[in-house]
């Protein structure tokens, strides 16, 4: 709707009168119509402003109104609301007895609810009674409760007031010194809230614990503080209150004159009002200044007398029998209410660490398939080093055993010399252009006598190696630029560049003698090899390179024709 609630919380507190005449303003407009629950922490604010403001009427209104909202509503929360304010009213008018039963049993309703803020004002209002009854020891008790609530809610003002109601306490059980810290808490609170009457009002109830460790100037200062506040709003109650501590102070600083004239100021102001410990604390003042300025005289006694018997009946309790067993209930109510907490965080704590355990195995899993994946990439790479080592060890040995092969391929395999292929390729390099002035080139078709009886005789064995020693002689007896190849069987080609018909004669002869003197031996005897030699001069006539084979060849068959042993030329 709008309507700041917590704003107006702040605004009530410091500008009581204000805030009373804005939260009726806000009702008569239905700002709250149909939000029940808006519509009671209004009235709320707006008791504690009556409450503090000592208007009655408006009190009285206000809570006819929140007992109203919780008839219609069934709102229990709104019924302890109008119990605390009553209940406060009754003590502040000397009924301490009813005003704390009011409040037990409000508080004992709003620890039944599940209201965690109502449960926080309700203690708030505990230890606020119990400071208005004088009972400070129980009040401490209580402040100490709401503290720990207030603390829990992380609500600024919820401090502040902690800090304040400690304060209150702390000075009810004569403790100034400590009460004294607290104030000043609170002190900062307001100030840090930016709630200078409020401030200024806590400064005021500081004074008081001033004056009993005798800091009177001090106590006058922060009276003159609090009065200026309460003048600002105008409030009679803070009015009389101030200037009744202000008047202390200048008793004790035994400027008499100027704490008459306070203290009757006071008086005046407390006249109209239904606040007999009030006006106890101000007689008494009054009392202590005829003793100070006239001695133990009767108008002092007096006055002595009368402010005894007033702050006696604003403290007075009766049988205080009812009193303790609500006490004693609201103790059980909120002890089963700390052990259902305790059993709610204990739950909490369970599922937490529930949670926390699955966290760590859901982490613990991803961490093992990680640690999988890791593993599986490792062996793969390491795999495929592995498998690349040997593709490259494969390659190579393939391109070696191709080698091998295209080797083996040009090579006779008995003697080790170039084969007939190996020829047929180099001479197709080697041939000159048909019509070239080179005409040197021989070649020369060689061919063992009668092989094969040396075969029948000593065996193929003993052939082989024959082969393999006419090899031999034969390429250490061409010039180093000539190629000896084995053509198959027994016979040999020779392709010599360059020869020359007469070198190719002369180199001819000596191979066929070479081969004749060849000391060969089988089984004891001495075997005798003999060649046959064709020559063929590279001439005009070879056209190509079978050409010239066939001519060295034809010179060779002339020369077995010839009989053996013997060297023929072709014809050019
Ligand atoms: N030991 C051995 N014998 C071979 C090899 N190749 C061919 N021969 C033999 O060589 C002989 C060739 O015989 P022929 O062609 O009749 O010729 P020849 O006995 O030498 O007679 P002419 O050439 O006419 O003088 C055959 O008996 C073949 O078996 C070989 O690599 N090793």
């Amino acid at each position: 709707n709008g309507f700041d609630l917590a704003q107006y919380r702040l605004r009530a507190a410091t500008d009581r009168a204000a805030g009373l005449e804005e939260g009726w303003r806000v009702l008569a407009d239905g700002v709250f119509q149909g939000n029940p629950a808006g519509e009671r922490m209004l009235l709320w604010y707006m008791g504690a402003a009556a409450i503090g403001a000592s208007e009655d009427d408006a009190l009285d209104a206000i809570t006819t109104r929140l007992e109203r909202l919780a008839r219609e509503h069934e709102d229990e929360v709104a019924r302890s609301y109008a119990g605390f304010l009553r209940g406060a009213r009754l003590i502040d008018a000397g009924d301490a007895r009813a005003g704390l039963v009011m409040v037990l049993e409000a508080a004992n309703r709003v620890f039944a609810q599940d209201d965690p803020l109502a449960r926080i004002t309700a203690a708030g209002e505990l230890c606020s009674a119990y400071i208005a009854a004088d009972l400070a020891q129980t009040a401490l008790e209580h402040c100490h409760r709401y503290r720990r609530l207030a603390q829990a809610s992380g609500d600024a003002v919820f401090m502040a007031r902690a800090d304040y109601l400690d304060a209150s306490a702390l000075s009810r059980a004569g403790q100034p010194q400590q009460a004294i810290e607290r104030w000043q808490g609170a002190r900062q609170h307001f100030l840090a809230l930016g709630l200078k009457g409020l401030a200024a009002r806590t400064a005021g109830s500081m004074a008081g614990d001033l004056i009993i460790i005798e800091r009177h100037a001090e106590a006058l200062a922060m009276a003159q503080e609090a009065l200026d506040a309460a003048i600002a709003v105008s409030s009679p109650i803070s009015m009389a209150i101030s200037r009744g501590v202000r008047a202390d102070a200048l008793v004790g600083l035994k400027r008499y004159d100027e704490a008459q004239t306070e203290l009757d100021q006071a008086l005046a102001l407390v006249a109209p009002m239904e606040q007999p410990l009030l006006l106890g604390d101000l007689l008494q003042t009054q009392a202590d200044l005829l003793l100070a300025v006239e001695g133990d005289s009767p108008r002092a006694r007096e006055v002595q007398a009368r402010a005894l018997a007033l702050k006696d009946t604003g403290m007075h309790l009766g049988d205080g029998q009812e009193l303790e067993s609500l006490e004693l209930k609201f103790r059980e109510r909120e002890q089963q209410l700390q052990i259902r907490e305790l059993e709610t965080e204990k739950r909490a704590q369970e599922l937490a660490l529930e949670q926390a355990r699955l966290e760590a195995e859901r982490s613990e899993a991803a961490l093992a398939r990680q640690r999988q994946v890791m593993w599986a990439v490792g062996i793969l790479i390491l795999a495929l080093i592995a498998g690349l080592a040997v593709v490259i060890r494969l390659l190579r040995a393939q391109r070696r055993l191709a080698e091998a092969l295209r080797v083996q391929a040009y090579r006779d395999a008995l003697t080790g010399i170039p084969n007939r292929r190996a020829l047929n390729e180099l001479a197709g390099a080697l041939l000159p252009e048909p019509d070239s002035e080179e005409r040197g080139h021989v070649l020369m078709m060689t061919d063992l006598d009668y092989f094969k009886s040396i075969n029948d005789r000593y065996g193929h064995p003993f052939g082989d190696q024959v082969l393999a020693t006419v090899a031999e002689l034969l390429q250490s007896l061409v010039p180093a630029t000539a190629l000896v190849t084995r053509m198959g069987g027994e016979e040999f080609a020779l392709l010599c560049p360059d020869l020359g018909k007469a070198g190719a004669i002369e180199l001819a002869s000596s191979i066929r003698r070479a081969v004749g003197s060849l000391v060969l031996e089988s089984r004891g005897e001495r075997v005798l090899v003999t060649i046959s030699i064709g020559v063929a001069v590279f001439g005009p006539g070879t056209r190509d390179f079978s050409a010239w084979i066939r001519a060295a060849d034809a010179a060779l068959y002339r020369a077995k024709a010839a009989g053996r042993n013997c060297v023929e030329l072709a014809a050019d």
